[in-house]
């Protein structure tokens, strides 16, 4: 494409562009400029993008897009704010690929990825090609693509997105988080349905009170389109931040709930550690279903995926029938078991915030037939403000506390426990920095009928540290620790 013709995308901008390149990419960063490339500079959360220009041209930039003007060999085109422009571009270049997807876009604190995934489950058992934006990947079709954002930056986004197109993907199930909305790296993505999870608190470091970060959500349903093209929003009517959502959309508004008469619904919830039985009312026809899946959260997570199904087409007994069928999501609630001599449970959940943390300590208690036990940390350059109160709610609902690190990156490990343990009520908790002890130690106490619940981590792979990211993985260690606590106990 030629730089005349991308750049046409920008209504009111004046450009004279002498030398007319042939445009072949497009790129944010130097390090990935290549011959025939458009270099976007980002004035970024770290580090100013503009500085790279430079150097981006000795790479093979043909041309630069920037805020302000630099003294380049290649055309400069100024706009007021390149994130934004970047989204515009990225969408043309890619040649608007959502319009040519059935596009769910999924956003709230918790239950995004569980959403995101269990609709997975429904539409390929319904015949449907999907592809999948989120927090442990991107999928297009069967192929699975590494991910540094649960939402990508619009480059990437759109790119995927045509991807998806060019594997004749139909529908695209992607979660969208505030952080995204905020930044615009959702700019140009045509949603056909926005489902809404929860709003508890979490990111205040970014968006700085609940407010600004219910407004960053609210983007999705203002952004969303209108009743009248078709578009739908999906909301948890038993959390008040969808009456603000309700205000900021004009799409067709689909309810659903536990406590509330709604559209989509659940009673007579039956949990057990095997799974959860309820009866589901999908618009006043009643199912009783039995779902692997375990907890009450898990229960509003598969009415949202439910609601969002319907709108989109899938016959409500076909839905019904492939709920039966859903197996676990990695690192959600993931059980570690070793043998039959194991008589205690292991649970890995990436529970990183308060709400998530209460929600699965209380799930636990109703199943433990003695006591539960709990592994946590809190994220380094994260929300410092959740640290208290998630060390509070694991000292409250388990019956012992083992504090350790997760991912402290840029910060002293022993200083973010310090944060975490400041003020709080109870005093039934250990101190291990190393979260490989603090497994051992959790696991090597653990009596018959105990649930030892391994919080924040999840799925992830990793444990970063202001100098290097070491390969770790919660559900690997805990094994270890299972196996030698077994030996300890028959020897
Ligand atoms: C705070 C934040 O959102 N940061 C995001 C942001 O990075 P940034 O603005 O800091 O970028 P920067 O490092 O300052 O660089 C500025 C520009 O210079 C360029 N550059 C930089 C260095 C260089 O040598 N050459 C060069 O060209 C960069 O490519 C960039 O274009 O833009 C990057 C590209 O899109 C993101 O990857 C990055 O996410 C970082 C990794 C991050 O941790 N973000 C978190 C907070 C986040 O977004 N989380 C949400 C999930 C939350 C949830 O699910 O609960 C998410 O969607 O992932
Ligand atoms: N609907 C829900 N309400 C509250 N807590 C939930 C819900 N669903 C899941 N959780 C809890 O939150 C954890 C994270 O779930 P999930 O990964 O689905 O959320 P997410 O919104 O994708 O998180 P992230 O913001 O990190 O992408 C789970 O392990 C579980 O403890
Ligand atoms: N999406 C979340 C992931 C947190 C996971 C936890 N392990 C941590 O590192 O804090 C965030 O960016 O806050
Ligand atoms: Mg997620």
């Amino acid at each position: 494409m030629k730089l005349s013709e991308l750049v046409n995308v920008f209504p009111f901008l004046q450009v004279d562009v002498k030398e007319d390149p042939i445009i072949q990419q497009i790129e944010m960063d130097h390090r990935q400029v290549k011959a025939g490339t458009l270099f976007i500079c980002i004035n970024g959360y770290t580090v100013d993008g503009h500085d790279f220009a430079k150097n981006a041209v000795e790479n093979g930039a043909v041309a630069v897009i920037a805020e302000k003007p630099l003294a380049l060999d290649v055309p400069v085109i100024i706009v007021k704010d390149s994130r934004r422009a970047m989204a515009r571009l990225a969408n043309h270049f890619y040649h608007n690929p959502t319009k040519n997807l059935h596009l769910i876009g999924v956003t709230g604190t918790n239950g995004k990825t569980s959403t995101t995934l269990i609709l997975e489950h429904i539409f390929q058992r319904n015949a449907k090609k999907t592809g999948v934006i989120g927090t442990m990947y991107a999928k297009v079709g069967q192929e699975k693509i590494e991910t540094k954002n649960t939402t990508p930056e619009s480059l990437l986004l759109q790119q995927t997105f045509q991807r998806m197109v060019h594997h004749q993907v139909d529908t695209a199930l992607m979660e969208v988080s505030s952080h995204a909305l905020e930044s615009g790296r959702t700019f140009g993505c045509d949603f056909n349905v926005a489902v809404f999870t929860n709003l508890t608190p979490d990111h205040l470091d970014y968006h700085k009170t609940m407010e600004d970060y219910l407004n960053a959500k609210g983007l999705l349903f203002a952004q969303l389109g209108s009743q009248y093209d078709g578009k739908f929003a999906v909301l948890n009517i038993d959390d008040p931040a969808s009456q603000k959502l309700m205000k900021m959309t004009s799409a067709e508004i689909i309810t659903y709930s536990i406590h509330h008469n709604a559209d989509i619904s659940a009673k007579n919830i039956q949990l057990s550690a095997k799974g959860t039985m309820f009866e589901l009312t999908i618009f006043n026809q009643t199912y009783q279903v039995d779902v692997q899946l375990i907890g009450k959260f898990n229960v509003y997570n598969i009415l949202a995926a439910v609601a969002a199904a319907y709108v989109s087409g899938i016959p409500k007994e076909d839905i019904v029938k492939s709920l039966s069928e859903l197996k676990g999501i990695a690192g959600r609630f993931e059980t570690v078991k070793v043998n039959e001599k194991q008589d205690f449970t292991v649970v890995v959940d990436y529970a990183h915030t308060s709400d998530s943390l209460k929600n699965v300590l209380e799930t636990v208690q109703e199943l433990a037939q003695s006591s539960v036990k709990v592994v946590v940390g809190c994220g380094g350059n994260r929300d410092r403000s959740k640290r208290p109160v998630m060390a509070e709610v694991a000292t409250k609902y388990a019956e012992q506390a083992y504090f350790t690190s997760d991912n402290p990156r840029g910060e002293d490990p022993n200083k973010i426990i310090d944060d975490m343990i400041k003020g709080i009520s109870y005093s039934n908790y250990m101190i291990e920095v190393d979260r490989k002890k603090a497994i051992y130690d959790a696991i090597s106490s653990a009596q018959s009928g105990d649930i030892i619940v391994i919080a924040g981590k999840g799925h992830e792979t990793y444990q970063i540290f202001s100098d290097q990211t070491i390969h770790f993985d919660d559900r690997e260690i805990a094994y270890e620790a299972i196996k030698e606590r077994i030996r300890h106990v028959n020897i």
